[in-house]
């Protein structure tokens, strides 16, 4: 793994979490951006080599969403950048880890991510991604 590429924080609703976050950060979101897929908004802010990544749900069926009515808002994931994701993905699953994904999927931030599922993390859902070229 190179480094933890963000920090992924679930929160009702972005126009509310993304004021509070440039106060407490005293730095401007960079960006927000949907992803579809995942029935999320996405908000980001730069902090020296990582990022504060807020998610807000857009549908129902949004991780996001169960997230939320399950635990409330709060720390969601954890990202990890890495070089190479299909073999970082191979060794994960050689090293019996539990990969939610058989292959890489569009991620925000012109990223390619996998997740990894929290039961064999000690609870922590792991993100594995990489950059778009
Ligand atoms: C990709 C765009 C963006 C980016 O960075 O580019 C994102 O980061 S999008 C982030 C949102 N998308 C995801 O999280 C996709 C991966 N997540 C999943 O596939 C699911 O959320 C999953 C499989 C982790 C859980 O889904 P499930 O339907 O099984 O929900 P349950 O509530 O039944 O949970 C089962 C079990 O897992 C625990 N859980 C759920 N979410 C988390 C979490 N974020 N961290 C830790 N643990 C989590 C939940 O508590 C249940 O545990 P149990 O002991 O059985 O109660
Ligand atoms: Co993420």
């Amino acid at each position: 793994m190179l480094k933890v590429e963000h920090i992924g924080i679930a929160v009702k609703s972005l126009s509310v979490s993304i004021p509070l976050f440039e106060k407490l950060l005293d730095t401007p979101c960079y960006k927000q951006e949907a992803v579809e897929s995942e029935q999320v908004q996405t908000a980001f802010f730069q902090q020296g080599e990582t990022k504060i990544e807020l998610l807000e749900a857009t549908g129902p069926d949004s991780a996001i969403a169960k997230f939320l009515e399950k635990k409330g808002e709060g720390m969601h994931h954890i990202a990890f950048e890495v070089a190479d994701i299909y073999a970082e993905m191979k060794r994960l699953q050689q090293e019996g880890f539990v990969l939610l994904q058989e292959t890489p999927k569009k991620g925000a931030d012109n990223k390619q991510v996998c997740f990894l599922h929290p039961k064999n993390t000690n609870g922590v859902l792991i993100e594995i991604c990489q950059e778009v070229k």
